[in-house]
């Protein structure tokens, strides 16, 4: 069985749990907690594979909190960054992150990290702050994927782009001598649990 390890980024109330629940549950909760780490836990089949799917939602990255990012940087195969496309600050948000995913993997990673690029709140077009060409040239500019969604009223974009990410994940974990550097001894939910007193979810 594949580890997938994932980790959600993004500003507060971009939209990053609901994101997430709409891929794991394919319905739309409007209101979660938004002070806690969580750690949620999913079996998928992609392409005849099983994998043991982990995501981390941190919960908000604002500037104060900006070291919170540093145990997910490290522990995950993978990232969806997501910001909400009636809200250019949290656009601003997003690259920033996307700049400190790609400083922090400049020298262990060889290829090209898998992130995804979550424009989100598509449905609130009518106030929209940010541009889909903006969008689509700042993934192109940090090679990753990208799409406007909206969780609130759409599965199907979200659950293709979360395929999608898994995918090149695990492309990239084949070419990877490294392959789990934390399972078993230092597992995501033990960091968790000592940096920041968490939940974990299953799905
Ligand atoms: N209109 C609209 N609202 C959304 C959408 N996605 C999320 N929301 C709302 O945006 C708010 C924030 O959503 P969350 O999923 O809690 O955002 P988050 O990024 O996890 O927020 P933090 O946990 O505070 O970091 C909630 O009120 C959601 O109902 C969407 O696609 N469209």
């Amino acid at each position: 069985m594949n580890d997938i390890k994932l980790a959600l980024l993004g500003s507060e109330g971009a939209g990053k749990s609901a994101v997430l629940v709409r891929f794991l549950t394919k319905r739309f909760i409007g209101e979660y907690a938004s002070n806690t780490n969580s750690l949620y836990h999913k079996r998928l089949s992609i392409d005849g594979r099983q994998l043991n799917l982990e995501v981390f939602d941190p919960c908000s990255q604002s500037e104060e909190s900006k070291c919170i990012l540093e145990e997910p940087l490290d522990w995950a195969d993978g990232f969806v960054v997501v910001y909400t496309i009636s809200d250019r600050t949290s656009f601003l948000n997003a690259k920033n992150i996307l700049a400190q995913i790609k400083e922090s993997r400049r020298e262990t990673c060889k290829g090209e990290v898998p992130i995804c690029l979550m424009g989100n709140k598509q449905d609130l077009c009518h106030s929209r702050q940010v541009s889909d060409e903006e969008g689509r040239s700042l993934a192109q500019e940090n090679k990753c994927l990208f799409q406007e969604v909206s969780a609130a009223e759409n599965y199907l974009e979200i659950s293709n782009l979360f395929t999608k990410l898994i995918r090149h994940v695990m492309e990239q974990l084949k070419h990877r001598g490294d392959r789990r550097r934390y399972s078993g001894s230092k597992s995501m939910a033990k960091l968790i649990n000592n940096v920041f007193g968490k939940r974990r979810k299953s799905v």
